[in-house]
């Protein structure tokens, strides 16, 4: 019988077993969402006006539309409990309501200077700038509000993938503690970077991630004889790219960042 993965969430439940397995675990269970994410994205020019363009949208505030569009949404998010989730981290920290609902009792995991690690300012420059003219088509259909869903929906993907290096470097300390007390001490990043990489694990998920995105995005033909050149709607090197120029390097430097406040 088929197994179904039912969670991809490490902290939720009251019993925290926390391993490098169920995190990596975890991880890929989040690159399905990722894959899928870009492809929809995919569906819709880069319509660059939406996000190049700042108009006055907000009680006198000037922000472009996806800016705008985030900040709405995160609001209403954090006020259901949203960033009580230590997986959740929000772009716009000024922005951040209580929540109204009776949240989930998360067990305290991680160490409570996490809260001070966010580096979504830098994943959004690099979302719109770098990421986001690589996997879509040029142009401008106008479907303004319908792209910055489908914006808002692999950003929060991206940052929570991003920000689970606090996990996996909470759990690497526990690991061996020996090994990275010295250099968190002596802030010492080029050591703590060198201890918490394993490259062939990285080399994997870039081909898995490739792998998914071929999979995920191919064209389904239901006749027989139809098979022509295959046609994917994200290049499935381009995925795999992504992860390697940015995922994988953002999500150690906030393996970096946390540990180097894990001993605070
Ligand atoms: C996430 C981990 O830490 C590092 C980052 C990786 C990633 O972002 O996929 C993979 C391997 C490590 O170099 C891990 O060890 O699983």
């Amino acid at each position: 019988m088929a197994r179904v993965v039912e969670s991809d969430s490490v902290s939720g439940g009251s019993d925290v077993l926390l391993s490098l397995d169920s995190i990596r675990e975890s991880l890929i269970r989040q690159e399905d969402t990722i894959v899928f994410t870009l492809i929809e994205r995919a569906n819709f020019p880069l319509n660059s006006p939406a996000f190049e363009e700042s108009l006055c949208l907000d009680s006198g505030n000037s922000s472009s539309l996806p800016e705008f569009f985030v900040r709405e949404i995160e609001t209403l998010q954090a006020k259901i409990g949203r960033y009580e989730d230590p997986e959740e981290n929000p772009f716009f920290l000024d922005n951040i309501p209580p929540s109204v609902y009776p949240t989930h009792k998360y067990p305290p995991v991680l160490h409570p200077k996490a809260l001070s690690v966010n580096i979504n300012k830098r994943i959004w420059d690099t979302y719109f700038k770098e990421m986001l003219p690589l996997f879509v088509k040029p142009g401008d259909d106008g479907k303004y509000a319908s792209t910055a869903a489908s914006d808002l929906a692999c950003l929060q993907a991206i940052s929570r993938r991003i920000h689970f290096g606090k996990f996996v470097a909470e759990v690497k300390f526990r690991d061996a503690p020996q090994d990275y007390e010295p250099a968190i001490r002596a802030k010492d990043t080029e050591a703590l970077m060198k201890l918490l990489t394993f490259e062939k694990v990285e080399e994997m998920v870039k081909k898995r991630v490739q792998k998914k995105a071929e999979t995920f995005g191919q064209e389904v033909k239901c006749s027989s004889g139809e098979e022509s050149e295959r046609k994917y709607k994200v290049d499935p090197l381009l995925v795999s790219r992504i992860y390697g120029e940015w995922l994988i390097p953002l999500t150690k430097i906030v393996e970096v960042e946390y540990l180097l406040r894990r001993l605070d």
